[in-house]
């Protein structure tokens, strides 16, 4: 069997995007924001470069990571973090979607999966409160048929749940779901829902090298990934790796 053989083809009827470091980057406003926070609760900036590393987990953990790594030593009691997570939110508000870009490809890609007839949601474990506010600021709103949030269901990614969520709302089996994110929460969330899944090699995947991940594939973008799902391949070989 060659490195690159197709999969016993597979039609998918449905995409789920990871929104953070897979179609948009995010990290310059959730840097402002975080680092607005800390100045306020009298700490100083963070790189924004460690900031990256903090998300993926949704913004408690953005802000309990921020908290934790202050230079200056700061309360991480929960009524201290809900505080913080607050300072945080209207910092946030204030930003989300100012230096926000999308990342090449996206929406050509989006279209293409589109023309082959797959519904598209986002699953991200950004809460409802920014997200919606930022597909429509990035002109991406209408393009998606769900959109499943940190907070919509009981349990984020790496949880199966709102991977599963979405497909029960697009009406797709979630073996004919194709899944494609940045990071480790979106390989496990989706191997344990039973969904196929490709990772971008250029988002924040909390600083580990995506290689680590069990997944089906990299792809270079959303228009790459609407290219393997027509065309599903498997992916090269690694040692101790998926299959
Ligand atoms: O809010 C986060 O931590 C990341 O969100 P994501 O699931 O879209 O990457
Ligand atoms: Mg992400």
């Amino acid at each position: 069997m060659t490195s690159e053989a197709p999969l016993a083809a597979i039609s998918f009827q449905a995409a789920l995007l990871d929104l953070d470091g897979t179609l948009l980057d995010t990290i310059p406003d959730l840097a402002a924001a975080a680092n607005a926070m800390l100045i306020e609760l009298g700490a100083v900036a963070l790189p924004e470069a460690d900031i990256a590393t903090y998300v993926g987990k949704g913004t408690e953990n953005l802000v309990r990571r921020c908290l934790s790594d202050a230079r200056v030593a700061l309360p991480i009691d929960e009524a201290s973090v809900a505080r913080a997570l607050a300072i945080f939110g209207r910092h946030y508000h204030a930003v989300n979607g100012r230096a926000a870009r999308l990342y090449p490809g996206v929406v050509e890609g989006l279209a293409a999966l589109r023309e082959q007839g797959l519904k598209l949601a986002v699953v991200t474990n950004k809460p409802t409160e920014f997200t919606l506010p930022l597909l429509a600021h990035m002109g991406l709103a209408h393009w998606f048929d769900a959109v499943v949030c940190g907070d919509t269901c009981e349990r984020k990614k790496p949880d199966p749940q709102p991977l599963l969520h979405a497909c029960a709302l697009l009406d797709c089996p979630p073996q004919r779901a194709l899944a494609v994110g940045d990071s480790v929460n979106d390989a496990l969330a989706a191997r344990a829902a039973g969904i196929t899944v490709l990772a971008v090699p250029y988002g924040y995947n909390e600083g580990r090298d995506i290689h680590e991940l069990d997944i089906d594939g990299i792809v270079f973008g959303i228009d790459d990934a609407a290219a393997w799902a027509a065309n599903p391949r498997r992916p090269r070989k690694r040692a101790g790796g998926h299959p």
